[in-house]
């Protein structure tokens, strides 16, 4: 592989705003891609994979190049560097590279890789909440399947087309794709490529969702001509699942505290096809309250660590504080409590998370189910997705139901 001077400083200057910035690597990474029109998809994948992948070792990275933060530019190309030579990559003779140890980046890798936090580049307090919840064989396993690079799923959406029809028409667009066994509407791409820019996906025929999270509306159990309401909607990624799954028919009420996810749900909703989709934001108690008691089914999507998802948002190791945690800890049960009151008697919910730590999981629906406003409730399923068994995200989806 050649390295080209503008794409590996459009590299370093994303990696400059991700880590001495506080800014997400998502955002920083799409904005570098509209630098330049001419970069052609290669260019593009090179600049966004090879930002990912120094997100995503900074702590094994640093280690090895012996640099601390905040990254000078410098300091930056010292990353970039061993990323490089790690990759066995010809460095090119430009002054920023000068003097790159290749040998020792080489032993200081080997060295490090004997210890679990330099290897899977985590922080200490992560590591060691991590194996205090989940164990050290899981968790080593675990954080391994984390830090690989995530497969691209495909949701067909069957309100436009069924899954075979859509696979017949990505073929026609040059994107060849597979079934995953177990996962009833997903596709998966044999290589990466920007599915968004094909005019099946412009008129709605599927969506990007991991396969993990096309499992939750599923859980759900919901038939055409419900009332559901999907307490913790964001952008929608579930509610437009629920839509297909109830075949536009009955109604789903989409909440959130986010005016905004809610408007992006709205424009999702519109390609989609789906049209039996309402929002309200959540902006006091009365909006939830006017619903307690109407809905055969509730999903509490509730906001989480993300832990499961770190594939995709590697940033996530570095922006996650003990802090945060404690306070989504509390968030979930408060949610909980009072989502639940939507439900009708012999109504079902679904409580997901994208988390992989039990104190945000299970642990949650035990407490849940010993408090007062969990009494009239029973756990009929729950799922524990993990990423080193089933190769996707984390996840974990808990079936409630309502009797008194
Ligand atoms: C895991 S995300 C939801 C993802 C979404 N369901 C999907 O499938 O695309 C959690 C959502 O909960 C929202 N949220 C956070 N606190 C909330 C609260 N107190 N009530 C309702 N929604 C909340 C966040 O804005 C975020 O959109």
């Amino acid at each position: 592989m050649r390295l080209h001077r503008n794409l590996v400083f459009a590299v370093i200057d994303t990696l400059k705003a991700v880590f001495n910035e506080n800014k997400y690597a998502d955002k920083e990474i799409a904005k570098a891609l509209k630098r330049d029109k001419r970069w052609g998809s290669r260019d593009r994948s090179f600049i966004a994979e090879t930002t990912y992948d120094i997100v995503r070792w900074k702590r094994l990275y640093a280690e090895i190049a012996e640099v601390k933060e905040p990254f000078s530019r410098p300091n930056l190309f010292r990353l970039f560097a061993v990323w490089a030579t790690l990759r066995g990559i010809e460095l090119p003779d430009w002054k920023q590279l000068e003097d790159t140890p290749t040998r020792r980046i080489k032993g200081r890798f080997d060295e490090l890789s004997q210890t679990r936090k330099f290897r899977e580049s985590i922080p200490d307090w992560l590591d060691e909440l991590a194996v205090k919840e989940l164990g050290e064989e899981k968790w080593t396993k675990e954080i391994a399947a984390l830090n690989l690079q995530a497969p691209v799923v495909l949701r067909t959406n069957t309100l436009k087309n069924n899954k075979k029809e859509l696979r017949d028409s990505l073929f026609k667009e040059n994107i060849e794709t597979h079934t995953i066994k177990g996962y009833k509407d997903a596709l998966e791409l044999n290589e990466r490529a920007n599915v968004f820019s094909t005019e099946i996906f412009k008129k709605g025929a599927f969506e990007v969702q991991d396969a993990s999270s096309q499992l939750v509306a599923d859980f759900l159990e919901v038939e055409p001509g419900m009332r559901v309401v999907d307490t913790c909607a964001g952008a929608g990624g579930k509610s437009l699942h629920l839509a297909a799954l109830m075949e536009n028919k009955g109604q789903i009420i989409a909440l959130d505290i986010y005016e905004n996810k809610l408007k992006e749900l709205k424009r999702r909703a519109r390609r989609a096809g789906a049209h039996n989709i309402d929002t309200r934001t959540i902006e006091n108690t009365k909006v939830v309250k006017k619903l307690y008691d109407t809905a055969d089914r509730v999903l509490i999507d509730a906001p989480c660590s993300g832990l499961g998802v770190l594939s995709r948002n590697p940033d996530a190791k570095w922006k996650l504080q003990p802090e945060f945690l404690e306070k989504i800890r509390k968030t979930q049960a408060e949610i909980l409590d009072r989502y639940s009151k939507i439900l009708k008697d012999d109504g079902k919910m679904v409580y997901a998370t994208c988390s992989i730590l039990p104190s945000e999981n299970q642990k949650q629906v035990e407490a849940f189910l010993q408090r007062e406003a969990g009494k009239d409730f029973r756990l009929l399923n729950q799922k524990i997705v993990l990423a080193h068994e089933s190769g996707y995200d984390g996840f974990y989806m808990a079936l409630l139901e309502k009797s008194k």
